[in-house]
Order: structure tokens, then sequence, then C-alpha cells
């Protein structure tokens, strides 16, 4: 038997401050401005204008937190800071973390009420609009969504590019593409790969800049649509990041339907997000992540490997599998 413990009640507990933290840094640029000069005290607090009662206890809580190193007084990015955390560098990741701080923190603070009442605590409580609709009715806010959701994918996509079988297929749809980098990343180690971005036509513009920034344009389109109204586009390949959990149960069996229609027999679909572990016990951010569909969407919620297996079978794929890519997230395969 385990002694009893405080420690881990306290830090999850209290795990906001820290999270706060590092969210209020990114908002305020402090990574991006240490990967231009590094500062000392005084040159930081006037760089990123912050009052002087606490801008000490701030950069020193990001020394602790392992996100900074000082050295004689002189306060510098980590590796994986600089890396991840430097707006300016294509490697940026913080996207997510920008959505997290202005929307998703507060949020959040209706959890109970949300587990009360089984309704969603984002836009939708008090907007007329799906999310999907109303950030698609803000060019601004849909171009930080989409490439918030790079961030939060960039490290899978890799992992699919370069593990799944490619040289068997020869054209790929991503489906609910976003910014597209999952096809891009297919695309760049793929040579022979064809592929297709499908999302709402809002999309376009933010898809279409990032794929000619990848040097794509001509390999790589844009099919404007909506899953509900039209067919998935046929291809070799049907891939889905990140959509099947933003959907209620019939709506998730509807999508896997019509992904086995637009695939030829031998066709592949790889459906990929922080699949929760078949015990349900283990993957810690694919149940927490689950509770974050209950908080943004009116039916959505994560599964296990062997739920979407089910489905899968259901819709008629005769072979299946459940790979891990990285950290959480790992991809169901099903094969027409
Ligand atoms: C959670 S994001 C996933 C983005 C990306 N696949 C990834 O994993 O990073 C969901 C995507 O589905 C798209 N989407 C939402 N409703 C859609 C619909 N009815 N038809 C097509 N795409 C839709 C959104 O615009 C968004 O790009």
């Amino acid at each position: 038997m385990n002694e009893p413990r405080m420690d881990q009640i306290m830090q999850t507990g209290l795990g906001f401050w820290a999270s706060k933290t590092l969210l209020s840094a990114v908002e305020l640029e402090l990574f991006t401005e240490l990967a231009q000069a590094p500062g000392t005290l005084p040159k930081l607090r006037d760089r990123l204008r912050l009052h002087p009662r606490s801008a000490h206890d701030f950069l020193d809580a990001l020394v602790a937190l392992n996100f900074l190193e000082r050295r004689d007084g002189t306060y510098y990015n980590t590796p994986s800071t600089d890396l991840y955390l430097d707006k300016r560098k294509p490697s940026y990741i913080g996207g997510i973390l920008e959505m997290a701080n202005n929307r998703l923190y507060q949020f959040w603070s209706g959890l109970t009420a949300a587990l009360r009442t089984g309704e969603p605590q984002s836009e939708i409580l008090t907007g007329e609009q799906g999310f999907f609709e109303l950030i698609s009715t803000d060019p601004e806010k849909l171009g930080g969504y989409l490439q918030a959701m790079t961030g939060l994918s960039r490290g899978s996509n890799i992992a699919i590019s370069q593990r799944f079988p490619w040289s068997e297929f020869k054209t790929a749809v991503d489906v609910g593409t976003a910014q597209g980098d999952l096809i891009t990343q297919v695309a760049l180690a793929n040579p022979h790969i064809a592929g297709i971005g499908f999302d709402l036509p809002q999309v376009r513009p933010v898809f279409e800049d990032y794929i000619t920034g990848n040097g794509l344009s001509g390999r790589v389109h844009f099919l404007p649509g909506s899953f509900f109204d039209s067919p998935i586009p046929s291809a070799d390949v049907v891939m889905m990041g990140h959509i099947l959990h933003d959907w209620n149960l019939e709506e998730k069996k509807m999508l896997i339907r019509k992904a086995y229609e637009a695939l030829p027999s031998g066709g592949a679909l790889i459906v990929y997000e922080s699949i929760i572990d078949d015990d349900r016990s283990k993957n810690v951010f694919g149940l927490l992540m689950s509770l974050n569909m209950l908080i943004e969407h009116p039916g959505g919620f994560d599964y296990t490997g062997a739920d979407c297996i089910g489905w899968m079978k259901e819709a008629g794929f005769t072979s299946t599998r459940v790979e891990h890519l990285v950290g959480p997230d790992s991809m169901v395969v099903g094969i027409k």
C-alpha cells in the first residue's frame, strides 16, 4: 500500500500557478525577447513593461520551473524555450499556449458547472453560433486557432510522415486540415505523395499561405467543404487529426463511414489524437483532453483505441491497429 502523501495533491491542486506563470510569459513574449538578447532584471523590466513589485519573483519562478536560466544576474532562455517559444522561429509552438491563455484558462473555471449540466463553457455558452462557425467569422481568431493546432500537432504529424508505409500509397486527404501541417509533413517526407487539405471554406487563405511557404503548392491543394454536407474527397489515405473527438458518437460514426466511402479497396484511414489507453487509467492528457471537449463542444469526447477500432469495424474496415506516435498521441489505422 502507498503511504498517504500530500505533495502530489498540492502540486496538482495549485498547478494553475505554474501554468498561468508560463502562459503570461508567452503572452508577454518574454522568450521571444530573450532570444533576441539575454537581459538583466532592470533591462527586462523595461523591455516587457513590468511593474517592479514582482518582476523579480516572476523571472526567478520561471528559472525554478526550468523555463529560464540565470547566470551572473542575466536571464537566458533554456534550449527548449529558445527553440519552441521564440515567436520568430518556425519551430514556435506557443500558438496553443496563446489559445489556452486567451480562451481555455477562463472557460475551465466553469468545469464544475459543465460536469453538472453537460453543457460547454466556451463561447457557445453566450453566443448563438457553434465554435467553428464563431471563429470562422473572425479572421484573426481563426488564424490564431489554426496556428495553435499546428503547435499541438507538429510532433505527431512528423511521426506519421515517417512511420506510416507511404510507399504503398499515392494520394492522401487531410480532413479538417487547419493550417495543413499534417499533409505538409507527409508531402515533404514523401515526394511521391499528392495531397488535399479539406476544411471549411474560410480556412483556405491560411492553408494556402502555409503550403506556399513550404514550397508545396504544385502538389498539395485545398478543397473547401463541410464534412456534414459533402462527401469526404477520395484518396488512397484519409487522415483525421483531432477531428473525431470534437463530435458526438453518431457524428463520429458518420465521419468514419464517410472516410470508408472515400477510400479504394486497400486504402487506409488514419485517425489520430490523444487516444486514451484501453484501461482508461494512464493517458492523463487524453482523459483531460476529453474534459476539454466537454468545455469546448456540445457533444465531443475522447475515446480509447478499442472504441475507435469498434467503430471502424462497424463501418466495414477489415484490418485495424493502434500505433503510438509521440507523447500522449496514438494513431488508429483502418484498412478497407
Ligand atoms: C481541432 S482542429 C484539428 C486540426 C488539425 N487536423 C490538427 O490535428 O491539428 C479541427 C479542424 O476541423 C475543421 N472543421 C470543423 N468543422 C468542419 C466541417 N464541418 N467540415 C470540415 N472541416 C471542419 C476546423 O476548421 C479545424 O481546422
